[in-house]
């Protein structure tokens, strides 16, 4: 359900926290923390404020919340256990039309992700098909820890706002 920008800014914490709890990932804490910096302009303002707050976090924080996100065409996944927006995502890169082959690529390259940096590959999957984050993985499994929470950090960012658009009405 989509909700005005007024409709938003007039939500009590717990209504506030069920609507935009999960747009970062099993991370209900970003929103908790923002919504005592109502009123928001609008969906974009919204958005900086979410930003803002993950960006002041301390790099375990940061590390934390791409922790927080299930692996793409993993375990999870084939179990049926997504959430429903991470589930939407995922369909939307074609994730569930990948060969025998090429899941055993994305799962391998997934671990050995996970193994260098202690974190899982985080990539916005409603940006990229298949063939683009299987590409993504294999370049960015050579970058340092460094780079990889802050690119996983802004790829969190951009699944925020497909989230967050999929929730707040834009035409205010
Ligand atoms: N691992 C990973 O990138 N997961 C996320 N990406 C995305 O678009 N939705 C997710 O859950």
């Amino acid at each position: 359900m989509s909700h005005s920008i007024q409709q938003v800014n007039e939500m009590k914490y717990e209504e506030f926290l069920q609507v935009f709890g999960n747009v970062v990932e099993h991370c209900a804490l970003c929103a908790a923390a923002i919504w005592a910096h109502r009123p928001f302009y609008n969906v974009q303002e919204l958005h900086a404020e979410l930003c803002h707050f993950i960006d002041n976090l301390p790099s375990i924080g940061r590390e934390g919340i791409l922790r927080l996100h299930p692996d793409l065409a993993g375990r999870i996944a084939q179990l049926g256990l997504l959430t429903s927006e991470s589930k939407k995502e995922q369909l939307s890169a074609g994730l569930d039309t990948l060969t025998e082959d090429e899941r055993e690529t994305i799962m391998d390259l997934n671990e050995r992700y996970k193994e260098k940096f202690g974190f899982p590959f985080v990539i916005c999957a409603r940006d990229n098909k298949k063939h683009a984050i299987l590409t993504g993985l294999k370049i960015r499994i050579e970058n340092t820890s460094e780079v990889e929470v802050t690119t996983g950090v802004e790829e969190v960012k951009k699944i925020m706002m497909y989230r967050l658009l999929d929730l707040v009405k834009t035409d205010n």
